[in-house]
């Protein structure tokens, strides 16, 4: 007997549109529990705007989205307060409160929605800390005081502060060294298996993409042109699919021939 997956994201026609831009039309994707997502395509395809229309941060112009089984537009207040729990999401830039130590910024989600003793919350703040391998000392630094490496995990544990099964990730790479790249997305597998998460991140990172993902969703032409994954992708004869992993193409197999 196969156990039916379960989906933890369904956009259906989904449309976005910004005066006369319009960015997504009829676009439709379904992810499901425990899947590695890369939301990849050419910059403005409107990467971004969708996953703040997953996070509940920005409702579409038309179209239905359902996360974790349930449409957004049926729930009601408490409900969508539950619905927004379950989702964790990493900022492009971090968006840590600077005036607060990394240790108060994981706190804050946590007091917001649970009555828990100071050393509870304390605790509990810094099991998320070192989850994302932060050592224990960066707890009581200031986000400006943070490397760029530190700060983006810094902000994953903020993400992951209230226990969500889904995470978002805007760009989490952009801006690190390559060994920097590479000890995130070795952090992103570990927290993957650990936790069960499902995770959908928007990245350029073709590295990234072949380490962490699972699926790769495309955009192209206002939608989803193909949610397939990468070793599928690059053999894609799509002309904007082909074009935008042209070079990937290229270094991959020079990579290939020189280990032959
Ligand atoms: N608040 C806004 N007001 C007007 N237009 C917007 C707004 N937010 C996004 N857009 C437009 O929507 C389109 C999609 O933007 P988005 O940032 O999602 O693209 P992206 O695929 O993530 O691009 P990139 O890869 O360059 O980051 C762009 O043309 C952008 O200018």
């Amino acid at each position: 007997m196969t156990v039916a997956q379960r989906t933890v994201v369904e956009l259906q026609q989904l449309a976005t549109r910004f005066g006369q831009h319009v960015v997504h039309e009829q676009l439709d994707l379904t992810i499901y529990e425990g899947e590695r997502v890369a939301l990849v395509g050419g910059s403005g395809t409107g990467k971004s705007v969708l996953l703040s229309e997953i996070a509940m941060l920005r409702e579409p112009d038309a179209g239905e989205i359902c996360l974790f089984g349930q449409p957004i537009t049926q729930l009601t207040g408490r409900q969508l307060t539950a619905q927004r729990q379950r989702i964790g999401m990493m900022f492009q830039q971090g968006a840590l409160f600077s005036s607060l130590t990394v240790l108060e910024n994981i706190m804050l989600p946590i007091q917001e929605h649970q009555r828990l003793s100071a050393s509870v919350l304390q605790e509990l703040a810094m099991l998320k800390l070192r989850l994302t391998g932060l050592p224990d000392h960066a707890a009581h630094l200031y986000p400006q005081s943070l490397s760029g490496g530190m700060l983006k995990r810094a902000a994953v544990a903020r993400a992951l502060a209230l226990d969500p099964p889904l995470l978002l990730l805007d760009e989490p790479t952009a801006g690190l060294d390559p060994a920097g790249a590479a000890a995130f997305d070795q952090m992103l597998l570990e927290l993957h298996a650990a936790l069960n998460l499902t995770l959908i991140l928007v990245t350029h990172d073709l590295d990234s993409i072949w380490t962490v993902t699972d699926q790769v969703a495309f955009l192209g032409e206002r939608r989803v042109l193909v949610k397939q994954p990468i070793q599928q992708m690059v053999r894609n004869e799509h002309p904007v699919i082909k074009t935008y992993f042209a070079n990937d193409r290229a270094r991959r197999a020079i990579r290939q021939e020189q280990m032959v």
